[in-house]
């Protein structure tokens, strides 16, 4: 007590006995709690110190005799509770004490201390208050539940399962992790349930020992009773395995902790296989090993090792040292003897001492090659190994003979070849690769790239307008396309073929061949598939493309375009009579009068034989004409072939794009038909195609189609025109002339019908019939001759001879009655071999006249290579005598010529009197025409022989 304190009490001390005081207040003084005692009027009586320091007042304000409410105002002026609660506070407190029962209530001071005050009513009136500071106790509590709190989040959070028994063998905890590791139910698994209970429920969710479980309940009894802190492993539900290990608390309980070794156990068993492996695979490697301790002594070594050095399993005992075990195996013959176990040792240690792992050859007995490594091992020692390299060694000779020959075969490969690895680096390549790009072998070597290879390619200006990166690029390029050819055009002209295949473990080979030969042979084959091999024009397929393209032009984009075909009118005559050179020659030079006579972008082809045709375009038909015109003039010009002038002509027909059409083969036709109509006129012609010529076309095919029936229908008959002798005027025979009596068309002239027989070979049949009837005709005539046209395409048929023979036979016709009368076209076509159909026709005694003669162009030649019996004069130059000063000397000319050769000669188409004498007086021999009489039929030839006899009787 302070020594205020000590007068207060003074004043005290003398209100009673003073003894007592003294040690109340002494006692009072020393309490941990603070006591301050009131009496009925709420004013203190008693207070103690602790109470004072406690609420921080003080004593000279708290004091014997201060009322409670001041005590109250003072407490609150210490900030012990705020100022404006107090006579709430007051009013509460006095209200409660007044309620004569005890109360406890908790404060907490301005100082932080947790303050427990226990008011009480105290007998005989007053009340006391006693505080005791509670903040230490609530601090400690909080403490506990902290430490409560991280002891079962540990406990919950363990890895390994936790169960914890009392001494009563009563569960006191155990952690979720226990439970889930046997599949526990936590309702049965929990606090005070007892041991026994556990293990069955234990037991009952499928965990076990390796005994039964009754027997294995009892023993854990057991152990808890014996205290034996023994580890045990069972087996979980699902076949895990789990280490229990039980430890004994002094107080008598128990702790297990149970632990999942499902994977270690697992991976011990794994190691245990592994190392049972892995002295299964050194005792049966191939290689031989063996590990020595740093004093060269053995450790352990494997099967192999000991039979390559024939060592028994007692000399190679642990321990043995190196130099022993070389001796060893020497005596026992392993080694070949070039060796000494002194050098063998020698040469392992300074091996170890320079840490030279390399291999070494080790030639043994039988020629077997070993090959050994010593390698030092960190923590002392070595380990050798040993492997048998024979086999090995003979691949390797075997593998460079290989490679000596491949080297061989690659220089002499005809195509370049180079091997790159995925970089693009060069692996292999041979000589005709880099001949082939001219290339530096110093340069073209193993390991540099295609990039430089092709940088240094591009130096040597072997590739125009490009540069090395840029071919590099493209290259790489090209390579992510995968397996390709490439064609690379190299400055020189010459074309290389790459072509690159992938190798199976990555990279390229590529080959390099020249094709450039090849290449101009494909071209030539290209050029020559689309040209005229003899005048290198344009042949039909070519034509006919260049046609399409041009039809489509115009169709697109407006124009015209004209197809003239071209067809030579004596292109025959000129090859049977000069050969086929210089009908080759003919060719040519039609080819270049064409050529040289279109523009640049037109089109001259030779379609076959004597056909040409040109595509031009430009103001149509004017331009066409204008060129058709033009050509027919060039071409008609002579030109000299085997020391020759020759004349020969060119017909043309024009078509034109779009009037004509628009579709090539529809085109081709109109031209066709426009030839054909510029030959009907006459040779040296041009025709533009008219609409007409298709029904012209269609009339001649319908034509055609009455003239096939014609003959089965018996619609010809034969007509017969006198043959007159001019000196005498004496019937000599009559010319049988054929006549077509069409049931609807009428009488169809043979100048119309009979070209288009010869067209498609009905004349042959037709021919044989005409003999046939004009034979059986004159049969009955008393020495008269009978004249038999003979078509050109008779000869060229088999048979003529056989067929003529067999007329005459069959009519009973002396052959000196027949006369067969052939024109120029029919030796113009095979001369040779007709000339000789007329020869064996002559020997069959037939006579053979020379028909239309005059209108040729080589009759000459003919009549020396024949010896006709009769030339016949055609009748243009008899029906123009009298305008035609050039007809009059063709007329006299023949005359003349058959004088001399002493052949007859007939004049054609007489009419008139004047046109007789006029013949006459040129030198003819003999007349035919209307003035003697036109042709008239069978049955009335007898009368015109009378009327012929009687106009002779009167000459
Ligand atoms: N204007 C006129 N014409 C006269 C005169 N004298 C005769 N003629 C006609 O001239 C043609 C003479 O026959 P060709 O020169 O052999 O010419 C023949 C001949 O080349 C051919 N031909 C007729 N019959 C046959 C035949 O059976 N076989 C063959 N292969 N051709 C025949 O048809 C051609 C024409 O025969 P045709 O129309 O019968 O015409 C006949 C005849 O009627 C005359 O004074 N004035």
């Amino acid at each position: 007590m302070t020594s205020t304190d000590d007068n207060e009490l003074g004043a005290r001390r003398e209100e009673g006995p003073q003894p007592l005081v003294g040690l109340s207040q002494l006692a009072l003084d020393h309490m941990e709690q603070g006591v301050c005692v009131y009496d009925a009027d709420n004013r203190i009586v008693l207070v103690n110190q602790r109470y004072l320091s406690l609420f921080n007042m003080s004593a000279e304000t708290v004091r014997i005799g201060t009322s409670y409410r001041d005590v109250l105002a003072h407490s609150a002026s210490r900030g012990n509770f705020p100022a404006s609660e107090l006579n709430a506070l007051y009013t509460r407190r006095v209200k409660q004490i007044a309620a004569g029962q005890p109360f406890r209530t908790e404060q907490t001071l301005a100082s932080g201390l947790v303050m427990s005050l226990e008011l009480k009513p105290l007998p005989g009136g007053g009340w006391m208050t006693i505080c005791d500071d509670v903040s230490r106790l609530a601090r400690l509590e909080a403490e506990l539940r902290l430490q409560t709190e991280r002891s079962q989040h540990a406990l919950a959070n363990m890895s390994h399962g936790l169960i914890m028994y009392d001494a009563d063998g009563r569960i006191v905890v155990c952690n979720e992790r226990f439970l889930n590791l046997y599949d526990l139910d936590p309702n049965i698994v929990k606090p005070g349930v007892a041991h026994s209970t556990a293990i069955d429920h234990w037991l009952s969710r499928g965990n076990k020992a390796d005994m039964p479980g009754d027997k294995f309940r009892d023993s854990r009894m057991d152990d808890v009773r014996a205290r034996s802190a023994k580890a045990v492993l069972v087996t979980r539900y699902d076949g895990g395995k789990v280490q229990a290990v039980s430890r004994f608390m002094p107080d008598g309980g128990w702790v297990t902790v149970h632990e999942d070794v499902t994977e270690r156990l697992q991976y011990e068993e794994t190691l245990k296989q592994q190392n049972m492996m892995l002295d299964a695979a050194l005792e049966n490697m191939a290689h031989g090993l063996a590990f020595y301790d740093s004093d060269m002594r053995l450790r352990v070594c494997n099967n192999t090792y000991r039979q390559i050095y024939r060592l028994s399993p007692e000399q190679t005992r642990p321990g043995t040292h190196l130099s022993e075990l070389i001796e060893r195996s020497m005596q026992n013959g392993a080694f070949a003897t070039e060796y000494s176990p002194q050098e063998i040792l020698e040469t392992a240690r300074e091996r170890l001492a320079h840490r030279d792992s390399s291999p070494m050859r080790r030639r043994m007995v039988n020629d077997t090659v070993i090959s050994v490594r010593y390698c030092a091992l960190a923590e002392g020692g070595f380990v050798a190994t040993y492997e048998d390299i024979t086999e090995r060694e003979h691949a390797v000779e075997e593998l460079s003979e290989q490679y000596r020959r491949f080297d061989a075969a690659l220089n002499n490969m005809s195509q370049g070849l180079c091997m790159l690895d995925s970089s693009l680096r060069v692996i292999v390549c041979n000589r005709r690769y880099i001949e082939m790009y001219g290339l530096s072998t110093d340069i073209v070597k193993p390991g540099v790239s295609m990039r430089e290879i092709m940088e240094h390619s591009c130096e040597l200006g072997n590739h125009s307008n490009t540069t090395g990166a840029k071919l590099y690029a493209d290259y790489v390029e090209r390579l992510r396309e995968g397996e390709h050819t490439l064609h690379r055009h190299l400055s020189d002209g010459r074309i290389i073929k790459l072509n690159h295949k992938r190798m199976e473990h990555g990279g390229w080979v590529v080959t390099y061949e020249d094709v450039t030969e090849r290449h101009k042979a494909q071209a030539r084959v290209a050029h020559m598939a689309r040209h005229d091999s003899l005048t290198d024009l344009p042949n039909r397929t070519l034509f006919h493309e260049k046609m399409g393209d041009g039809l489509n032009q115009v169709a697109t984009a407006g124009g015209a375009m004209a197809v003239l075909c071209f067809d030579l009118d004596n292109f025959k005559t000129v090859n049977d009579r000069f050969g086929h050179a210089a009908g080759d020659r003919l060719l040519r030079w039609v080819a270049t009068r064409l050529k040289e006579n279109v523009g640049e972008h037109d089109t001259v082809a030779r379609l076959g034989g004597d056909e040409f045709a040109i595509l031009q375009r430009g103001p149509q038909p004017q331009s066409a004409e204008k060129l058709a015109s033009r050509l027919v003039d060039i071409i008609a010009q002579p030109l000299q072939l085997e020391n020759q002038s020759v004349h020969v002509g060119v017909s043309v027909g024009i078509a034109v794009a779009p009037d004509h059409g628009l579709d090539a083969d529809e085109l081709m036709k109109c031209a066709d038909l426009a030839l054909y109509q510029a030959k009907a006129k006459g040779r040296g012609a041009y025709q533009l195609f008219e609409p007409e010529m298709e029904e012209e076309a269609r009339r001649r095919h319908a034509l055609e189609h009455d003239l096939r029936g014609a003959l089965e229908a018996s619609e010809f008959h034969l007509v017969f025109q006198p043959q007159v002798r001019l000196d005498t005027t004496e019937l000599t025979g009559f010319e049988a002339l054929l006549r077509w009596k069409h049931p609807a068309r009428g009488l169809v002239s043979p100048a119309e019908f009979i070209p288009l027989a010869e067209e498609n070979g009905l004349i042959v049949p037709i021919g044989e019939w005409v003999l046939r009837t004009a034979c059986a005709t004159a049969a009955p005539w008393a020495d008269l001759t009978v004249a038999v046209n003979l078509s050109p395409v008779q000869f060229r048929s088999r048979g003529l001879v056989t067929m003529v023979t067999s007329a005459l036979a069959e009519a009973g016709l002396p052959p000196r009655r027949l006369e067969l009368e052939v024109t120029e076209t029919a030796l113009l076509d095979d001369s040779e071999a007709t000339i000789e159909i007329l020869h064996q026709l002559r020997a069959l005694g037939v006579r053979v006249s020379l028909d239309d003669f005059g209108v040729g162009y080589s009759s000459l030649s003919y009549l020396r290579k024949f010896p006709f019996d009769r030339i016949k004069i055609d009748r243009s130059f008899v029906g123009t005598l009298g305008e035609s000063p050039e007809s009059v000397a063709i007329v006299r000319t023949i005359a003349s010529l058959g004088s001399v050769l002493g052949v007859e000669t007939t004049a054609e188409g007489v009419e008139t009197i004047e046109q007789l004498d006029f013949v006459r007086a040129c030198g003819c021999t003999a007349v035919q025409g209307y003035y003697f009489g036109k042709p008239c039929p069978a049955a009335e030839v007898g009368r015109a022989i009378e009327t012929l006899n009687a106009v002779r009787r009167v000459a």
